[in-house]
């Protein structure tokens, strides 16, 4: 069979008509029309039409500078578009600031851990919790108005630690833990709001393989809890293994979507991470080793030195910690 052969998917459960790049969901909990982003002369995003579908894992994957961390950035309000707009769960958020967003049910991770260094774990969760009584003035000053909402952040802060091994480690420093369990923390805290869509930026880079596993578990695990999962991510073992559907971004665009099976094959994606030069199908680098889209951005990188490390690239895992090696 042929590349483009291969590449044909005429329908799928989760999209009305035919797959293919921005393709119609039928269930979108988010819904983005024409969202650009300019750096002086640089289009990092130019995304025409995007849809994510409801109660699923999505990865968005794409060669290093293809506007993922961008695109995640305008969404979640950390940077403001030149031109775009878009729903989540039916409601306009364009233009809607980055706490508000969150408080909408849309929450993000970073690809370098945000924790606070300085605070404990278990204060850096109670930070994650939104839309608290005490922040306002006027209760703030009755005790017994924001006493009884601690209690329950606190008792759900307690829930996620344990669920994410990390309640022996409630009371030390966020500084003192591993990059794993930085990144899982980082989740865990996300969670603190109840999202309907975590977005999940790099969850692997940086994780020692010790954690891997129990990393997966978690995402997977937030599905069965209804949770939309939308992750950006290098680790094509992920991709493959707990994704639902595929998008793939290069130059700003989506240039492929499908389920993760097809998608690898398709020849837009090939020639995204690959160049328009190749003879290499990625459904055949995967069969021998675990990490086909890697291989080809290293190829890309080896072709074209100018281009930068990404710090997912560049991170070093830190150390396992005695735990983790015992996992
Ligand atoms: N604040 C900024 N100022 C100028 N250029 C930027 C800025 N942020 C991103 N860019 C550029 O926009 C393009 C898209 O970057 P972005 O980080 O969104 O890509 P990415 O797909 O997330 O890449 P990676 O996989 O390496 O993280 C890149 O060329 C990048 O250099």
């Amino acid at each position: 069979m042929s590349n483009s052969e291969s590449a044909v998917v005429s329908g799928h459960p989760l999209v009305k008509g035919e797959v293919g790049p921005g393709c119609a969901k039928v269930d979108p909990i988010v819904v983005a029309d024409h969202v650009t982003r300019q750096f002086g002369g640089l289009k990092a995003v130019d995304v025409d039409h995007l849809e994510i579908p409801r109660g699923q894992i999505t990865a968005l994957i794409g060669p290093n500078g293809a506007g993922k961390t961008t695109m995640f950035n305008l969404l979640t309000g950390f940077d403001k578009p030149n031109t775009g707009t878009w729903e989540f769960d039916g409601k306009s958020l364009a233009g809607v600031p980055a706490f508000k967003v969150a408080r909408a049910g849309m929450v993000r991770t970073f690809q370098l851990t945000k924790s606070l260094g300085r605070l404990s774990v278990l204060q850096n969760m109670l930070l994650g919790a939104t839309g608290q009584k005490g922040e306002k003035l006027i209760a703030s000053l009755f005790k017994p108005i924001w006493r009884k909402q601690e209690e329950e952040n606190t008792a759900r802060a307690d829930d996620l630690l344990a669920r994410f091994k990390l309640d022996a480690k409630r009371e030390d420093y966020a500084a003192s833990l591993s990059g794993g369990q930085r990144k899982l923390l980082e989740m865990a805290r996300a969670l603190m709001s109840k999202p309907e869509l975590i977005m999940l930026d790099e969850p692997m880079a940086g994780v020692n393989p010790a954690l891997t596993q129990s990393l997966l578990g978690h995402i997977k695990n937030l599905k069965s809890d209804g949770t939309t999962v939308l992750f950006v991510e290098h680790d094509m073992h992920m991709v493959t293994h707990i994704s639902d559907w595929v998008v793939v971004m290069a130059e700003g665009r989506v240039v492929a979507e499908g389920p993760p099976e097809s998608v690898m094959k398709d020849p837009a994606v090939i020639d995204a991470y690959l160049g328009a030069h190749h003879d290499e199908d990625l459904g055949d680098l995967m069969e021998d080793g675990p990490n086909p889209v890697l291989e080809a951005e290293r190829k890309a990188r080896e072709a074209h030195p100018e281009i930068e490390e990404s710090p997912g690239w560049a991170e070093n895992p830190t150390p396992p910690t005695a735990e983790e090696k015992q996992a």
